[in-house]
């Protein structure tokens, strides 16, 4: 798919730009054939004004004559226009390949009703291509895009429509209010491009409203369609159904008090605080509350980094996370992002002893061996450094390189192994003791990690590194690790993973028995 990597997405604008192209030359050549038909018809109703007694004329009625028996016939039976609607197509066709599908186009309209839902964003701004937060009763603008981006009806239509398919009419009752307000604004144009119609919108909020248990809008907005298409047999029954309805529940009864909730996504337990976190940076610890949390240059004994030691910032003492700032350089950054890009595939989660795909992680990874460029090794034996942590495979795993899509996020989880049946286990060197996380971008609005028990969030910056142990000394996973990384709001998130297992750091992390150590 394309919807869960901002890097797939990129080539979707090439893809765009040749068919702009196509289009272009079309529009030409259709321009050129309708200018030439326009100066056939200005030419034969000339004759018309200016002759009225073509037959004294015998030049005047030779050319009559040839127009109607072979001019005629060569305009109506011109094959001009198929020609240039054929090329058109081909050009098309040629493209298909490359363009998103039925489940792109749902998978963003999701990614954009999740970002809605964690930053709490309002619809009627997003539809104006303005991110603001409803707070309150206050709103406050989050974001203005440089460049307008404003949604057309058609738009708002479809992302209702896949809500609506869902039975989710928490987020289809208000895109499609936005859809039928701006189709009704706009309502007798023709836009060859729409899906859906003004009726449409209409059929489908009603319907919600409906199902949501709000009967009367439900009749009122049944009976405005029936006005627009007034021989749709099945919103009249739908109004005679309505009205049957209020009539047996006058008002008052309870009846329009149901209300709609926000579906179940996967994690609900955690999700109030992931959000939270997502959109505030959480409680952050200050060095005047606990001297331990201070920032150093840090060497860790290793002549590695003697010459330039690395800038550590504690960010958490239980569970243990550091940041290290500037880990990476931007040429890095940038040539890892570089070799992974062609290799991207959807990200996967554990599920039981198999991998799948999951609407709670969307990006696309790269696993990149320190075999395809000396810049990975390198950063391995940086890594060895910070950490101390044997580094070498099998006792860690490639660098995972991610990307992030449309409101591309990784809901919370442990990087660790749960269950004696997760597949991390294939490499038969224990569990993942450590996580070793590198920014390689940083983004303009969310995407923050956040660690959802420790109840901090932080913020992506590029070429900074974050490390963090997921197990306990005694071997038992460390429940405060759980951790998610927030959808994306605005920008191309990539990050680089690097997991280090128990195996092969016996002597670097000894193990003790205290339970909580
Ligand atoms: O992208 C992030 O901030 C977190 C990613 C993560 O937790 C993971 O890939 O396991
Ligand atoms: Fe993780």
């Amino acid at each position: 798919d394309m919807y869960s990597s901002m890097a797939s997405i990129q080539q979707a604008v090439t893809t765009e730009k040749v068919l702009l192209h196509h289009l272009e030359s079309y529009l030409e050549k259709e321009t050129y054939r309708l200018n030439d038909l326009r100066r056939f018809y200005d030419k034969v109703q000339a004759f018309h004004e200016a002759t009225p007694d073509p037959v004294a004329d015998p030049i005047v009625a030779y050319t009559l004559m040839k127009r109607l028996h072979l001019e005629w016939l060569n305009v109506v039976h011109s094959l001009e226009a198929t020609e240039n609607i054929q090329a058109l197509k081909e050009g098309y066709e040629k493209e298909e390949k490359r363009l998103p599908i039925f489940e792109d186009v749902e998978g963003a309209a999701k990614g954009l009703m999740r970002l809605q839902d964690v930053y709490s964003l309002n619809v009627n701004g997003m539809a104006r291509g303005k991110l603001q937060r409803a707070a309150n009763t206050a709103m406050s603008l989050l974001y203005k895009p440089p460049a307008s981006s404003t949604m057309s009806a058609d738009d708002c239509f479809h992302i209702g429509k896949v809500a609506y398919e869902m039975d989710d009419y928490y987020h289809s009752i208000p895109w499609l209010e936005e859809a039928v307000s701006m189709f009704r604004g706009s309502y007798g144009n023709w836009f060859t491009e729409d899906e859906g119609t003004l009726e449409d919108a209409l059929d489908y909020l009603a319907f919600s409203y409906y199902k949501a248990g709000n009967i009367s809008q439900a009749l009122d907005l049944s009976r405005e369609c029936l006005l627009y298409d007034p021989d749709n047999k099945r919103v009249a029954r739908n109004v005679a159904k309505y009205e049957k309805i209020l009539d047996e529940n006058p008002i008052g009864s309870g009846l329009e008090e149901a209300r709609v909730h926000r579906p179940n996504v996967t994690h609900l337990r955690t999700r109030d605080l992931y959000e939270g976190l997502c959109r505030t940076l959480g409680k952050q610890p200050k060095m005047y509350e606990n001297p331990k949390m201070f920032c150093m240059y840090d060497t860790n004994g290793s002549p590695h980094l003697t010459l330039q030691p690395l800038r550590r910032e504690m960010v958490s003492l239980d569970p243990y996370v550091v940041l290290y700032h500037d880990f990476v350089s931007d040429l890095e950054s940038e040539t890892i992002k570089e070799i992974a890009a062609p290799w991207l595939l959807r990200s996967v989660v554990a599920s039981g002893e198999k991998q799948s795909e999951a609407e709670y992680r969307i990006s696309k990874g790269a696993w990149l061996k320190d075999t395809v460029h000396s810049i990975i090794r390198t950063i391995d034996i940086r890594i060895a450094a910070a950490t101390g942590l044997n580094v070498q495979i099998p006792y860690t795993e490639h660098l995972q390189v991610v990307n992030y899509g449309i409101g591309g996020h990784y809901e919370p989880h442990f990087d660790h192994a749960t269950s004696k049946d997760s597949p991390l286990f294939r490499t038969s060197t224990g569990n993942r003791l450590a996580t070793f996380m590198i920014y390689l971008s940083s983004v303009d609005m969310g995407g923050s990690t956040a660690f959802i028990y420790a109840n901090f969030s932080i913020p992506v910056i590029k070429n900074a590194a974050l490390f963090w142990w997921n197990l306990r000394r005694n071997g038992a996973g460390n429940e405060d690790t759980l951790h998610a990384g927030c959808p994306v709001l605005i920008g191309n998130k990539w990050v680089a993973n690097k997991w280090i297992h128990e195996y092969g750091q016996e002597f670097r992390r000894p193990c003790t028995l205290i339970p909580e150590d």
